[in-house]
C-alpha cells in the first residue's frame, strides 16, 4: 500500500510521528509537506494529497492540521475524495467500513500521538465492506458530479 501524506504547519510534528510509524510498518509513503513548523495555508497540502490519491499513484492519503477540519475541507473538494476527520478508533474503522474513505485527517492539537498512531492502524487495516453502504457512497458521487466537475 502508498500513502500521501501531507499537514500544514499545525499538524507538521504529527505528519512525522505518523512517517515514522510507517517506516517502522515497512509502508510505503511519499510526503507532499509542508517541510517545518512554520506557518503555511493548509488548503495547499491537502489538496496535493488529494490529487495524489486521486491519480491512483497513491493508494490512501493522510493529511494532518491543528484540528485536521481545514485540511479535510480541502481534500474534499477535489472529485473522488472522501476524506475523514477522525479522533477516536471507532470512526476510524467506521470511516472505512462503511464510508470507503480514501483519506484520514488527524487534527495535531486535538489527539495525542499515541491515539493518533492507533487510529492510523486501525483506518489502514480497515477494508469497506460494500453492500448497502456502496449504494451511499454511489450517491456520494452523484452529488460531485451534480456540483463538480473535473
Ligand atoms: O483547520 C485548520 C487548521 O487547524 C490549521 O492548522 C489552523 O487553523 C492553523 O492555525 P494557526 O495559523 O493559528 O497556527
Amino acid at each position: 500500500m502508498k500513502i500521501a501524506i501531507g499537514s500544514d504547519h499545525g499538524g507538521y510534528n504529527l505528519k512525522e510521528a505518523i512517517k515514522n510509524h510507517l517506516e517502522e510498518k515497512g509502508i510505503e509513503y511519499k510526503d507532499f509537506g509542508t517541510s517545518s513548523t512554520e506557518s503555511v495555508d493548509y488548503p495547499e497540502f491537502g489538496m496535493k494529497v488529494a490529487e495524489a490519491v486521486k491519480s491512483g499513484d497513491y493508494d490512501r492519503g493522510i493529511v494532518c492540521c491543528g484540528t485536521g477540519i481545514g485540511i479535510s475541507i480541502s481534500a474534499n473538494k477535489v472529485t473522488g475524495i472522501r476524506c475523514a476527520v477522525v479522533s477516536d478508533t471507532f470512526s476510524a474503522e467506521m470511516s472505512r467500513a462503511h464510508n470507503n474513505a480514501n483519506v484520514l485527517a488527524l487534527g495535531e492539537r486535538v489527539v495525542g500521538q499515541g491515539l493518533a498512531l492507533k487510529i492510523v492502524d486501525v483506518w489502514l487495516k480497515e477494508e469497506f465492506e460494500g453492500g448497502r453502504h456502496e449504494r451511499r457512497v454511489g450517491k456520494i458521487t452523484d452529488i460531485e458530479t451534480k456540483y463538480f466537475k473535473g
